[in-house]
């Protein structure tokens, strides 16, 4: 079926019956003069889902969106968008060829245009009334309808961050990317702008790529999360995989809290520790990958190993025979979080705020995993 002239509806219901992919990168890698920065990166985005590249500074993040967006070479892979190659080595389909919307972490907006002539400023083949409706629908979208005829120096940071939304959101790309768009702004009104932006991107059925260092806005946002080294993909997975079963020691450590526990494994895939036997995510000794399944972990019986603890794994138990002394102690609103001390190795410990307020520092508190074999 031929997609030219189709309305967005239209692309959409045809690539889902196909099961089209929306976004594939295979395989792409892109260098600044001789520096590799991203290697061999490949991953696949749905129609209308959202996906985020979570990483520490400086892993890649931003190249590979640029790449994406049109604004970065890429020396060896591909990127397909609807099944057409859009960058290749020696290749790169045009920016505004691409239909792709792209929100950036300073915003930029024009200066000398008010909000409305901003969102405007992508639907220059459209009709003055389909503009105006399009230009009121986002307005609308976005909770702006006020503020039209302002510029956007006489908008507030959470303001612009909504109008470089609509504006990217208004020529109904079909795929919307954003480059830390929240990081210029507080943590309570960064928390309230990502769910709305969660539930317009739905409302919309726009897919969306994230860029971000912030595992909150990750959580919040994305049905998929890539987790970025050093520009290399580490695992792609939905946020509860990525937490519960983290594929490598370098997810394990970047998503989430937790602290490893040493021990030595069994010959049914448990690992024997100073808390007792223990099932879990568990990374042998010279290994960065982490197994969660018994059979996979029994190739290393009698081998030392470490498991990971997550926080709310860890219990207060005055009956335990575990005992651990208490050497840390944050309020966090709703709850303490504890570093008790067991056997020389620091553990965090979630508890409800009720059960910790009374608890001493220095002392020894009974402790237990909810999982223990
Ligand atoms: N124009 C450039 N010329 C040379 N090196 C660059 C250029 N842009 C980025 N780099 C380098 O490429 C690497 C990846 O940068 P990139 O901006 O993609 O990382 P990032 O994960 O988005 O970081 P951040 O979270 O800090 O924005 C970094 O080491 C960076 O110094």
């Amino acid at each position: 079926m031929s997609l030219a002239g189709a309305t967005l509806a239209e692309r959409k219901s045809a690539y889902l019956r196909e099961n089209k992919l929306l976004l594939e990168l295979d395989n792409i890698s892109c260098n600044f003069g001789q520096q590799p920065v991203v290697k061999d990166l490949s991953f696949n985005l749905d129609q209308a889902h959202q996906a985020c590249l979570l990483g520490a500074s400086g892993c890649g993040k931003t190249t590979v969106l640029r790449a994406i967006a049109g604004f970065q070479p890429i020396c060896q892979g591909e990127i397909r968008l609807d099944g057409m190659s859009i960058s290749r080595a020696n290749y790169s389909l045009p920016v505004e060829q691409r239909g792709i919307g792209m929100v950036f972490q300073d915003y930029a907006l024009f200066p000398h245009l008010t909000v409305a002539q901003n969102i405007a400023f992508g639907l220059k083949n459209r009709t003055p009334s389909q503009q105006q409706n399009m230009i009121a629908e986002m307005l609308e979208l976005v909770g702006l309808e006020d503020t039209r005829n302002r510029f956007p120096h006489e908008l507030s940071g959470g303001q612009q961050q909504r109008v470089a939304t609509a504006r990217a959101l208004a020529p109904e790309p079909r795929l919307l990317l954003l480059d830390e768009p929240f990081s210029n702004l507080d943590a309570s009104l960064r928390e309230r702008l990502v769910g709305d932006l969660s539930e317009i991107l739905k409302q919309r059925e726009t897919a969306a790529l994230l860029v971000t260092h912030d595992q909150q806005e990750a959580f919040a946002l994305a049905d998929q999360i890539a987790v970025l080294q050093a520009g290399e993909l580490l695992q792609m997975a939905s946020p509860q995989t990525l937490y519960q079963q983290p594929a490598q020691v370098a997810v394990a450590e970047f998503v989430g809290q937790g602290s490893w526990l040493e021990g030595v494994l069994t010959n049914v895939g448990t690992i024997k520790t100073s808390l007792g036997e223990l099932s879990g995510v568990i990374c042998p000794d010279q290994q960065q990958l982490c197994f969660d399944s018994p059979e996979a972990l029994k190739q290393y019986s009698g081998q030392s190993a470490k498991i990971l603890i997550r926080p709310e794994q860890l219990q207060l138990d005055d009956q335990s025979r575990y005992q651990a002394k208490l050497i840390r102690k944050v309020y966090q609103g709703g709850n303490y979080l504890l570093t008790l001390e067991l056997v020389g190795k620091n553990l965090l410990c979630k508890t409800p705020w009720q059960t910790s307020t009374n608890l001493e520092l220095q002392k020894m508190v009974g402790i237990k995993i909810n999982n223990t074999q």
